[in-house]
């Protein structure tokens, strides 16, 4: 039988109304017991690293979590992650930036409705995310929530109250949870996770790792060090000389925010983040446009001019951001310290601009903006 942790964290799942509104209050262990079916696929074991609404939840949250990870890696077959949904998305980016091609699956999930509430959606998902850890197929980090398995990078809380509170957005699911275990999408395997600063690797390439099965367009020979590399997967710079093992980072810049542009604002309001942030997340509009009037652009431009990181992105859930189609966009493209988010969600920018800021940043405290492109384009 396999052994997996739950690392407990809080969230609706485990939360109760004890007179002054939900608030967490059980714990891991008393979740777990609420489904027994659990001990009938795996043993597990429990490990309580903070008991918060996830709104409480913070970057330092997901370095305690990740090294919980890398504290029992060894010892388990893999693991599930009990978080409240609001913040879950970022929670489950973050980690795929800390944990990175992890051939051992790391899944989180939570509930709209207290365990302890008799509709609850908790226990079917907390037995699904502990049977996906349980898949010989899964790994990488992934959300598991409402019959669905996503990316950590792609998910996004986009419901309030519906069980299915999340979707993937860009990329397809993994994959669905149910009543007969999970059944991966065709393209499970080629779907990006966020790669390291030595390359890039998808859950996909882990798990062909792992077992060393020969992905299609390559198989497992000498010069790839006897370990299967599906094909793409040096072109994108993946370390090809496997065996394919987790990287795990402990360090994030966390003086990062997201800037949606709204209109009517003042470029004043970016000037006076300057002293309290290194990046921002910018969300323009639609395809690319940033404000003309009211020093907004200017201000950014200059944000960017005094060794500051822009990521840019849209506000648009669907397609991503493309700044050089409009004319109130293009001033942002090919300048020094601005950064493109494509089509990953703001989510994912977040975490992965806290990510490779720490990853990039001299012992002087400068940031080397050359390596932070590189791993920005790495992943
Ligand atoms: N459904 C939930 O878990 C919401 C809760 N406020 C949390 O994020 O912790």
């Amino acid at each position: 039988m396999k052994k997996i942790l739950v690392i407990a964290t809080g969230g609706t799942i485990a939360s109760a109304e004890e007179g002054s509104g939900l608030a967490p209050a059980l714990t891991g262990e008393q979740l777990v017991a609420f489904v027994p079916e659990v001990a009938q696929v795996c043993h597990v074991e429990v490990s309580q690293v903070m008991n918060v609404d996830s709104t409480n939840m913070r970057p330092e949250g997901w370095l305690a979590i990740a090294d919980e990870v890398r504290r029992r890696y060894d010892d388990c077959d893999g693991f599930v992650v009990l978080h409240g949904t609001d913040t879950l998305a970022y929670t489950a980016a973050g980690l795929s930036y800390l944990v990175q091609a992890s051939p051992k699956p790391v899944v989180l999930t939570g509930s709209q409705l207290p365990m302890g509430d008799p509709g609850t959606d908790g226990k079917r998902n907390l037995f699904d995310a502990v049977r996906v850890a349980c898949d010989d197929a899964a790994a990488g980090v992934m959300v598991v929530f409402g019959g669905k398995a996503i990316s950590g990078t792609a998910a996004r809380k986009v419901r309030t109250r519906d069980f299915e509170a999340f979707d993937s957005l860009n990329v397809p699911d993994l994959g669905a949870a149910g009543e007969n275990g999970v059944q991966w999408a065709a393209a499970a395997r080629e779907l990006m996770a966020p790669g390291a600063a030595d390359g890039c690797a998808t859950a996909g390439e882990a798990r062909a790792g792992r077992e060393g099965f020969s992905a299609d367009g390559c198989s497992a020979c000498e010069e790839h060090g006897g370990v299967s590399v599906p094909s793409g997967a040096a072109e994108r710079g993946f370390a090809v000389a496997g065996p394919f093992a987790p990287r795990f980072f402990d360090t994030l810049n966390p003086r990062v925010m997201v800037l949606k542009v709204t209109p009517g604002m003042d470029g004043r309001v970016v000037d006076a983040l300057r002293p309290l942030c290194d990046a921002l997340v910018v969300e323009a509009f639609g395809l690319g446009g940033i404000p003309e009037y009211a020093g907004v652009t200017d201000a950014l431009l200059n944000w960017a001019d005094a060794g500051k990181t822009l990521v840019m992105t849209t506000q648009c859930p669907f397609e991503g951001a493309d700044l050089s189609v409009y004319e109130v966009g293009r001033a942002f493209c090919n300048r020094p310290g601005v950064l493109m988010g494509g089509a990953a969600t703001t989510e994912a920018l977040l975490a992965k601009t806290m990510w490779a800021l720490a990853q990039a940043e001299r012992p002087d405290g400068t940031i080397d903006r050359e390596k932070l492109t590189a791993l920005f384009a790495s992943c």
